[in-house]
């Protein structure tokens, strides 16, 4: 990467770059807003008569922070040729990359302002119906396609190389698999939460839980991941999904995009009335079945492993997948409780007694998928955990 040609655009530099390109006339007058409401990056919506662009640009920091928190550019380049891959394994839920530029950190793509953030919808009570098949379509067949049993271990290795990512990994490894789990500095929470935290903070048998799930991150190398997909990630329609934003992508473990899904659907079940809950819970047994057929489908269809057909085998990595995410999801729930990064379902509660409820919820819960997550073996299990932490 050339640091020197970088510079950050402004709506009017990203006006005159799209021009540049081609990708509208140079007469054209065009609208430009800087729409980024995302903890990293600058997102410019580019608008002209007949048609609009997405130009997303990663800073040298981190957005959320500011300049003490210098970021790798990097990571721009690892999102654009985690899109193109993603784009490859599933189009139909994937944006279409139109330009990307290393050294100015830019990628160029469709504009998906006629959808909505499926957060912001969920808070407003949407329930987007077939979120959770799509979803679970995505994660399979992106994983699947990137791993040992279709690649082949030599080429799954070299692509594996291209997506190391140390540090936005470091930033999970930190935000999401440590800090939350000690008294540091970068934890964020009320003050009538500090008798909960304090409570994880002592508990060395969900610490000791932790930290064979931060080894699992650590260590596996099963797929490339989409890595940061929570609900913040995902525009939804009635009828349509696209999964944005996988600057965080790198091979880690099968279970973690599902986890952080599903822990993100019961975070927002966690700030609805218990009436309108069950459709949340019928996305997380949706998103594993869907998950499951369709990883079996791609195992049977195209598998180079010798042992693809021992009996036994893809019912055991099922289920292995199946409790590495029942951890992951308990982790992720409890990080956006007090960790750095919240999610506005559980702090746009506005009633402070039933905020501080939901969030204690969150973290009991959260521990609960974490210690005990050898015995959970269905959706419908987690479901019913996730009930019994409200009573
Ligand atoms: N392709 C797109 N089409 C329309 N809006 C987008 C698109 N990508 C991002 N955005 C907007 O920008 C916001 C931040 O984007 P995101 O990729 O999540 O940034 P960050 O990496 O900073 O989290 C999204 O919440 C959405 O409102
Ligand atoms: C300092 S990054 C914190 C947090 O932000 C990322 O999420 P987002 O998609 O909202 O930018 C990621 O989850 C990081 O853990």
């Amino acid at each position: 990467m050339n640091m020197s040609s970088y510079e950050s655009l402004t709506t009017g530099s990203a006006v005159s770059l799209v021009k540049k390109l081609g990708l509208f006339a140079e007469s054209e007058t065009l609208s430009s807003r800087e729409i980024g409401d995302g903890n990293l990056n600058y997102v410019f919506h580019i608008k002209g008569k007949e048609k609009s662009v997405i130009v997303k640009q990663a800073l040298p920091y981190a957005k959320v922070v500011g300049e003490s928190w210098p970021l790798t550019l990097e990571r721009a380049d690892i999102e654009n040729r985690a899109l193109r891959l993603q784009g490859k394994f599933a189009p139909d839920y994937t944006p279409k990359v139109y330009y990307s530029d290393k050294d100015l950190a830019i990628t160029i793509m469709e504009d998906l302002s006629h959808l909505e953030i499926a957060r912001t919808g969920f808070i407003n009570g949407e329930d987007y119906p077939l979120i959770a098949q799509h979803t679970g379509e995505f994660i399979a067949r992106t994983l699947y396609s990137t791993s040992d049993f279709a690649m082949g271990p030599q080429e799954k290795k070299k692509l594996q190389n291209t997506f190391c990512n140390p540090e936005l990994c470091d930033i999970t490894e930190g935000l999401v698999f440590t800090d939350p789990f000690f008294d540091a500095e970068t934890n964020d929470f009320e003050e009538g939460l500090r008798p909960d935290a304090e409570k994880l903070w002592q508990d060395s048998n969900l610490k000791l839980h932790t930290a064979q799930l931060k080894r699992l991150f650590l260590t596996s190398g099963d797929a490339l991941l989409h890595g940061d997909l929570h609900t913040g990630s995902i525009f939804a329609s009635e009828t349509e999904t696209k999964i944005i934003d996988p600057e965080f992508a790198f091979y880690g473990p099968f279970g973690f995009d599902i986890a952080h899904f599903t822990a993100n659907l019961f975070m927002n079940a966690l700030s609805r009335e218990d009436s309108r809950r069950e459709p949340l819970y019928a996305h997380i047994v949706t998103v594993w079945d869907v998950f499951n057929r369709e990883f079996t489908r791609l195992w049977k269809e195209n598998n180079t492993e010798a042992f693809a057909k021992t009996e036994g085998y893809l019912e055991w990595l099922l289920a292995d997948i199946f409790e590495q995410a029942a951890g992951f999801m308990g982790l992720e729930m409890i990080r956006r409780t007090i960790g750095l990064a919240h999610v506005k379902d559980l702090d746009g509660i506005e009633d402070e007694a039933a905020r501080l409820q939901a969030k204690q919820r969150s973290l009991a819960i959260g521990a609960r998928f974490v210690k005990e997550r050898h015995q959970f073996t269905s959706a419908d299990q987690l479901v019913s955990a996730f009930q019994e932490g409200l009573q």
